[in-house]
């Protein structure tokens, strides 16, 4: 499908990579931090990235998330502040990554950096209908390990 993007820094697409999936079958367009100058997270900081885009899914059954990417987030810490970014069909504005150094050890982030990634997923809108209660199931109301450990 084509996702409609804008460049919003001028860097994006002529110094610094546009996002592109990496192989055939990547899931996620790495997102790069498009700050002036290196940047760097103490440990436990959080900052507001600028992704020097923006996109519109327009079709109410798509989303994007943002996650983070493995090796920043396992090896470095970095991760999101907001675990998961949930980008909706109809926004228009910036794409923002919030990076938490969630590590011991501050991390620099250079300009172009790849931080994040974006997946686009289904998503269905439902209509809410409220009853009384519900049908059977086989599970019931049981759940947080109800089912036991092994
Ligand atoms: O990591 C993120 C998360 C969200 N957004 C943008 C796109 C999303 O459509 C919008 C709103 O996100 P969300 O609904 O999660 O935030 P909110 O705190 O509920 O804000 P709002 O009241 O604007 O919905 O912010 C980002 O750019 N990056
Ligand atoms: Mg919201």
């Amino acid at each position: 499908m084509k996702l409609q993007y804008r460049v919003l820094d001028t860097r994006l697409g002529d110094s610094i990579a546009l996002p592109h999936y990496a192989t055939d079958g990547s899931a996620g367009l790495d997102l790069r931090a498009m700050v002036k100058a290196p940047l760097t997270l103490a440990p436990g900081q959080t900052e507001l990235l600028p992704t020097g885009m923006a996109i519109h899914i327009s079709d109410p059954g798509y989303a994007g998330m943002i996650l983070p990417r493995s090796g920043l987030g396992h090896k470095h810490g970095i991760v999101l502040g907001n675990l998961v970014g949930l980008i909706d069909s109809d926004y228009q504005g910036e794409l923002m990554v919030s990076c938490w150094n969630r590590g011991q050890q501050a991390f620099t982030i250079e300009p172009g950096e790849r931080i994040a990634q974006l997946v686009i997923v289904p998503v269905m809108q439902v209509q809410l209908e409220q009853v009384d209660r519900f049908d059977s199931s086989e599970r019931g109301d049981g759940g947080f390990g109800h089912s036991g450990r092994h």
